[in-house]
């Protein structure tokens, strides 16, 4: 009896009560960063849900989110994949839903030190570029102080437009159309509910023709790149060059390159379907979540104007009213940072940081099965009552150091477990450095460029501030506003 005891596992963590075979899947609508932050006030920072066959975990307080991305992060750095994920990603040939291991830890390093690096001067050039061509499109569609641009939508075309140029080395032209055709479809793939991924004996009910949009996504998809890399390889740009995009950079790595060029210092080897699935890996990661972060941080400061007009204080007298900022200034302004940082607890990107784990696990002495879903909503954990004093409130200066400020010494680079809106260890963001700086300067050329009102007389009070749910969690609706110039120069 004493042997059956020990060798007894340790109870699942709480949560609602599972029906048979469904399991807590009549909850589906509410596994949102939202949903589950309610659970968890009910059952708890670690609580468990049965999906099906699937085993699923929400963590959502820092102490439990420190155990799984820092004390037992090797067990828990494997991700889900869904039938339609794993299809998309030419079966997890990517980055992003590649379980941990060998191969993705040379996917990474290839990212890291090649993709995403500083020395890849086009990624890094694009991102003023087309933050001074955002500022030109607001300038000249609203710019006299009458009428109300969409903000929301000219912010997507600039990130869209720096991730476009990093993968492509182009930005124009019909081509942009048609990927972003391509896109949308695979987010709504991503996202569509599909029965096989939690009773599999029941994937033969395809209601919504999920399988043959699979088909004709990947199939599009498989055109539109197959017809770049072609170009690409006619061309023959070598990733030295100083206009090299990412897939001058990939294709070094295809098998019949590396022969060639006699590359023996690498043994990574990519396949057409590995450079599809990076590049998508890049635009997913890359545009949406950069994009949603400058809206929210423009959208926060028009509904707290005290916070805008404290930033417009400090450019003017970092930058004076002559030009326009730019990247040399950003690191002279600490007022933005905090703002960056407020905008980033509030509302992360990516509310939902989706790992599994690798091995059975003990966490807060509660079973976690290998296998299991792991859902770590960063989301709640950046309004954790216990961690955030007025949780719910848009106040940068709690970061403020030298004022004061609660929470001046925490930053998002991982060690801070209250704070995650780039996640934690070995599956955080390895786009952290181009997504912020992307974001700083648009937020910064926005605020000095241009005052701001609401449209039609709308008071801050007024501004709608929901959120909706999806792979991020941009808002619910499009930012617009009134800008008026207030610089002395032309505004490029
Ligand atoms: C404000 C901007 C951004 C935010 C807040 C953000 C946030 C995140 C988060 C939370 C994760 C998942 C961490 C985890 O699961 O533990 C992630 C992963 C990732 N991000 Fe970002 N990201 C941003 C910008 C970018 C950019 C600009 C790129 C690429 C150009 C990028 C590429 C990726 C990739 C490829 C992964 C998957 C990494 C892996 O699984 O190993 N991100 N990001």
């Amino acid at each position: 009896l004493q042997l059956r005891r020990q060798s007894k596992s340790p109870p699942l963590p709480p949560g609602p009560k599972p029906l048979p075979i469904i399991g807590n899947m009549s909850m589906m609508g509410q596994l949102t960063h939202r949903g589950l932050a309610s659970l968890a006030e009910v059952y708890g920072g670690l609580l468990h849900l049965r999906l099906g066959r699937l085993h699923a975990f929400a963590v959502s307080t820092p102490e439990y989110a420190r155990e799984v991305l820092q004390a037992q992060d090797g067990a828990f750095s494997n991700r889900p994949a869904t039938i339609a994920i794993a299809y998309l990603t030419y079966d997890r040939a990517d980055m992003a839903f590649a379980h941990y291991g060998p191969f993705w830890r040379q996917m990474r390093k290839l990212c890291v030190m090649k993709l995403f690096s500083r020395r890849r001067a086009e990624t890094w050039l694009a991102v003023p570029d087309e933050s001074a061509a955002l500022v030109r499109a607001v300038a000249a569609t609203g710019g006299a102080g009458e009428a109300a641009v969409n903000l929301g939508e000219l912010i997507f075309a600039l990130t869209k437009n720096v991730i476009f140029r990093a993968a492509f080395g182009t930005r124009d032209g019909e081509d942009q159309d048609e990927f972003i055709a391509i896109l949308q479809e695979f987010s709504k793939l991503f996202g569509a509910f599909n029965i096989g991924d939690f009773i599999p004996w029941l994937s033969w009910v395809d209601t919504q023709g999920i399988s043959r949009r699979l088909r004709d996504a990947r199939a599009a998809l498989d055109r539109f790149i197959d017809k770049i890399i072609d170009e690409h390889m006619r061309r023959g740009k070598s990733p030295d060059d100083a206009d090299a995009d990412m897939v001058d950079d990939m294709l070094a790595f295809l098998p019949e390159a590396a022969a060639k060029a006699n590359n023996k210092d690498s043994t990574l080897r990519l396949t057409r379907d590995n450079i599809k699935a990076i590049i998508m890996d890049v635009m997913f990661g890359g545009t949406e979540t950069v994009a949603s972060a400058i809206e929210w941080a423009l959208a926060e400061m028009m509904h707290s104007p005290d916070d805008l007009r404290r930033l417009q204080q400090e450019l003017a007298d970092v930058v004076g009213y002559d030009r326009n900022v730019d990247e040399s200034d950003l690191d002279k302004l600490p007022f933005l940072k905090c703002v960056i940082k407020e905008t980033l607890r509030l509302h992360p990107p990516i509310p939902l940081l989706l790992h599994e784990t690798a091995e059975d696990c003990v966490v807060g002495g509660y079973s976690v099965p290998k296998g299991s879903r792991v859902m770590i909503n960063v989301w709640a954990i950046g309004r954790h009552r216990g961690s955030w004093k007025d949780a719910d409130v848009f106040r940068p200066s709690r970061f403020m150091a030298g004022e004061g400020g609660e929470a001046a010494g925490l930053d998002f680079k991982g060690s801070c477990f209250e704070f995650l809106p780039f996640g934690s260890g070995r599956r955080s963001c390895p786009g952290m450095a181009l997504g912020l700086y992307a974001l700083e300067l648009a937020v910064a050329q926005l605020a000095h460029g241009f005052n701001w009102s609401l449209p039609d007389g709308m008071k801050p009070s007024e501004l709608d501030m929901g959120d909706v749910f999806g792979l991020t969690a941009p808002r619910a609706t499009r930012l617009y506003a009134v800008p008026t110039p207030r610089l002395n120069c032309p505004l490029y």
